[in-house]
């Protein structure tokens, strides 16, 4: 990276900056990065609190682009030390279609990495996720496992398969001559399911238990446990990651890391009444309440129906096969990778990301009223 001159002035670009995830990069880096100078935050959809950043002493620039369009990705690239690529078309409910998916997470990563050799951009952490491993249609559990267990990964659905393949262009794109001689350095990171501020899904679920009466059905057993890791320490291993890529190129370039904290094993839905239930809902049932067998008949339904509804509108609930596999398969991970490559350590404990995701439940239920 630049000489010492401009190693403190650094300027850093992150794409999908105004998304769930891109949000606490965004924040996290304005935080913990002293040594930014300017920010870039490029994303289809720019948002309004944008604004209230650019009074701070870092530059923020955004820019309303598509990484699906490689001039708009160079222009927004170029003099970019280190660019974190976290934008994606994150869909497992059908809602766009599985060419949209590729387009944007698969090519607008290769215009990504076509960019830093164009433009000299030396450092390039992805945002990957648990979903490039698994879990795989077959129900295999991922039980506690690591960057090395092996499983066996098939994706069929579009968006995993996206992400696979985006991030192995990533990973192989590491070593290649950037403008100016100098080699590129990447590497990705595999969050499990990203929780806190600003998740949609939480939102979903909130509200539909709202129009229940404050109860929501389980449908999936205790038994099956599914990996959780708060947005805020999801965040604070980007900004770790970007800033320990230069110093440990010959260690970190290449790899892939999980995303983890000591967020507590529990099946999906007991994981969201750690914040659901202090705002006032229920889980009913100790088992599921529908057998598993009509479960797969309404997921089926459900995506029977979007297809038939398609011409019309589009019918794209929470329940459909997919899902209904990804929530019903053990996946967890168990793994200190991050710690030894780049001495990471959560820098949110559990009761302070409990505490944070349930003020902002809270915080939706008075803006509901
Ligand atoms: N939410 C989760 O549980 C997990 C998310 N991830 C990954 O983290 C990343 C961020 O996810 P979230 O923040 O949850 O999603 P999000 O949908 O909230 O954020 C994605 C951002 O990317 C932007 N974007 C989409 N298409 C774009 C395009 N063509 N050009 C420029 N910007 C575009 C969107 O406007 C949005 O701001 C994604 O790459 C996703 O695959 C990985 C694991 C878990
Ligand atoms: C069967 C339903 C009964 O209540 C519950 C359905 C829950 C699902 C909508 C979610 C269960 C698991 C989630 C996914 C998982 O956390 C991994 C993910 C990683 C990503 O990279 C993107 C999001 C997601 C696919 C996430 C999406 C929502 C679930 C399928």
């Amino acid at each position: 990276m630049a000489n010492s001159a401009q190693a403190q002035k650094l300027v850093y670009l992150v794409t999908g900056g105004c998304g769930f995830l891109g949000e606490h990069v965004v924040r996290m880096l304005l935080q913990q990065e002293p040594r930014l100078h300017e920010l870039r935050i490029f994303d289809l959809h720019l948002g309004p609190w944008l604004e209230e950043l650019k009074t701070g002493p870092v530059q923020v620039t955004a820019i309303q682009g598509d990484v699906t369009q490689a001039h708009e990705v160079a222009a927004a690239m170029a003099g970019a030390h280190v660019v974190i690529h976290i934008a994606g078309l994150v869909d497992v409910f059908g809602r766009a279609s599985p060419k949209t998916i590729h387009e944007v997470n698969v090519q607008g990563t290769q215009n990504v990495i076509e960019a830093c050799v164009q433009t000299g951009t030396q450092f390039l952490v992805y945002t990957s996720s648990m979903e490039v491993v698994g879990p795989n249609i077959k129900g295999h559990p991922f039980y506690r496992g690591n960057e090395d267990t092996p499983y066996e990964a098939a994706h069929k659905h579009p968006y995993p398969r996206s992400k696979a393949l985006a991030e192995r262009l990533v990973l192989e794109a590491n070593g290649r001559k950037v403008q100016g001689g100098l080699s590129l350095v990447t590497c990705a990171l595999r969050p499990t399911g990203i929780y806190g501020e600003g998740h949609q899904i939480m939102r979903d679920f909130y509200h539909q238990g709202l129009r229940l009466g404050g109860r929501l059905f389980r449908a999936i057993p205790t038994s099956v446990e599914h990996g959780r890791v708060y947005v805020g320490n999801v965040a604070w291993m980007h900004v770790l990651v970007a800033r320990e890529l230069e110093p440990r190129a010959a260690l970190m370039g290449g790899q892939v890391y999980f995303c983890y904290d000591k967020s507590p094993y529990k099946s999906y839905e007991d994981f969201n009444m750690e914040f659901l239930g202090p705002c006032g809902l229920r889980l009913v049932g100790t088992r599921p309440l529908l057998p598993y067998w009509l479960l797969v008949l309404l997921a089926t339904l459900n995506a029977l129906l979007q297809w038939l509804l398609r011409p019309l509108l589009l019918y794209a609930p929470l329940l459909n096969p997919y899902t209904l596999a990804v929530a019903n398969t053990t996946f967890t991970v168990s793994t200190n990778k991050a710690q030894r490559h780049f001495g990471y350590e959560p820098l949110f404990s559990w009761e302070d990301s409990r505490t944070r995701t349930i003020r902002w439940v809270q915080a939706l239920e008075s803006s509901a009223r």
